[in-house]
């Protein structure tokens, strides 16, 4: 199987290479073989990109909201026309399941682009009074050019997240996709070019941590948007920073699901099922530690373990009644196991998986520890990966102060039949996206993001348009000018 792209970057309303690049080896992780080969940018790629989106700019911040929506609009019903491909080659790109890619990636991606477009227009800024008839106005003006970093977990909802609300306003971009999954983003450029966008406005480019950082250094670029790690958030943040470039981070997290006694155990089990083990545990919002009140703990349990011992179908990523994938590299399905063993070593009870299937691919079986206690590794750092930790509890004002005992704060959930308790606990969280009574939706329409070390600003939803934009103010006088002298 070969899925070699037309080249490896798209700038400038065309696909380039430059074979000095070092390579890229696209690794299928079904099957373990490099189904495609693309080359780093070099610093002439690099400065190829920044000119072009440079250059692109001004035009299209000067084109009605109307027309660039309108463009906007286009490449959704592109995406969703091509769903079918783009779903394929997102299966390649990540080796999540073709059932979960046919539903949550590319049509994400239209989304935002939809959402985005239908916004684009009703951008206007607002008419300030003042004493004596003078008057301010303020204009709501893009940044200019914009960058954008992915991780590998979504490579074109993420590529779509970012891109959409940067061109509504008036902004380019270029988007370096993960070096582990290059090829999704690549169609997202094609696909806004065909739907009509300019030349420039919307660029790919290949590229380790060292192309990221030498993208965001450039004198030329207003602001950075970063979905990765932690560690890697600090260190682009930091160099932000000395350019004074607003940022958006997308960043890590260790979330929290309580559920309480009185919760629908059924609903209670589908909602960690789903903040664990979708995409094979690859997301960054999932709810790994697991509180779960002492009175249903055991059912929960067993449940849990019926449901995954009779519902995991693991297997090729592309057959659509696999619903259960490998982890995205070699790498990745190490570090995961290790993860494991430590916590069979720090004392946790392994009540489900735990092992690596002999087929294969690099999979890794659903995971299920009980009696996890708060200082245990697996219940401190992000594993990133199908392993979820069941903690037991009293009180809810002991699970509260425990979920929010982290330095993460992306997500949280809490499963309970009492309104109020919801709400009570919702609020009490230390973190950006909270769910009551499921896990893990991410619809356009809402805010996404984190707290604490888990981000700054917010994807999707009408706040977007904040981090891609800013006020002018524009103050009008209607009298005589007073000076001292
Ligand atoms: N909050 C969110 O919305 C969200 C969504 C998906 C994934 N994530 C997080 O992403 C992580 C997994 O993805 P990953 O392993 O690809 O993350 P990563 O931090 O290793 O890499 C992310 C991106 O940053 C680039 N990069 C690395 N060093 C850089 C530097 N110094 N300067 C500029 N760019 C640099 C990488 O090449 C990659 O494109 C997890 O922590 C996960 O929680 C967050």
């Amino acid at each position: 199987m070969q899925i070699q792209p037309t080249a490896s970057h798209f700038i400038n309303g065309a696909y380039v290479e430059d074979t000095a690049g070092h390579f890229i080896d696209v690794v299928y992780p079904y099957t373990g073989e490099v189904v495609a080969k693309v080359h780093s940018a070099t610093p002439a790629i690099i400065e190829q990109a920044i000119a072009a989106a440079k250059a692109a700019q001004a035009d299209w911040a000067a084109r009605s909201g109307v027309e660039r929506g309108r463009i906007l609009r286009r490449a959704a019903d592109i995406m969703r026309d091509r769903n079918h491909d783009l779903s394929v080659l997102e299966t390649y790109d990540t080796g999540k399941p073709y059932q979960e890619t046919s539903v949550a990636d590319a049509t994400s991606g239209a989304d935002a682009f939809e959402y985005f477009g239908g916004l684009a227009g009703a951008l206007t800024g607002e008419h300030i009074p003042l004493a004596g008839g003078d008057f301010v106005y303020t204009r709501r003006e893009a940044l200019g050019l914009c960058v954008g970093i992915g991780a590998w977990n979504y490579p074109t909802q993420i590529a779509s997240w970012k891109g959409a609300p940067a061109l509504a306003c008036g902004n380019t971009m270029i988007f370096k996709p993960s070096e582990t999954t290059p090829l999704c983003a690549l169609k997202v450029a094609e696909i806004l070019y065909e739907a009509g966008a300019p030349a420039g406005v919307y660029n790919v480019v290949q590229g380790l941590g060292n192309v990221g950082a030498s993208l965001i250094t450039d004198p030329r670029v207003a602001k950075v948007s970063l979905t990765g790690s932690v560690p890697t958030g600090k260190k682009v943040y930091a160099s932000a920073a000395e350019g004074l470039r607003h940022v958006t981070m997308e960043l890590g997290g260790k979330s929290p699901i309580i559920i309480f006694d009185d919760a629908d155990l059924e609903n209670a089990v589908s909602g960690a099922v789903l903040g664990n083990f979708y995409s094979t545990g690859q997301v960054c919002s999932n709810g790994t530690r697991v509180f779960v009140q002492k009175g249903i703990k055991e059912a929960f349990l067993n449940r849990m373990s019926e449901r995954l011992a009779s519902g995991v179908n693991m297997g090729d990523p592309q057959d659509p009644d696999t619903n259960f994938g490998p982890m995205v590299s070699e790498n990745q399905r190490s570090i995961v196991q290790g993860y494991i063993e430590k916590g069979k070593a720090e004392g946790a009870r392994l009540v489900h998986g735990g092992g690596t299937p002999e087929k294969e691919g690099f999979f890794i079986e659903p995971t299920v520890f009980a009696d996890v206690t708060d200082d245990m590794t697996i219940a401190r750092e992000e594993i990133f990966g199908p392993v979820l930790s069941v903690l037991d509890f009293d009180t809810e004002e002991e699970a509260i102060r425990r979920a929010n005992d982290t330095e993460f704060g992306l997500a949280a959930s809490v499963f309970t039949n009492d309104l109020t308790r919801a709400h009570r606990v919702s609020a009490a969280f230390e973190a950006g996206t909270c769910y009551i009574n499921t896990h893990n939706l991410a619809p356009v329409e809402a805010p996404f993001g984190g707290s604490k070390m888990s981000g700054v600003g917010r994807e999707n939803s009408k706040l977007a348009i904040n981090h891609y934009s800013e006020m002018k103010t524009v103050y009008v006088s209607m009298n005589d000018v007073e000076a001292p002298f």
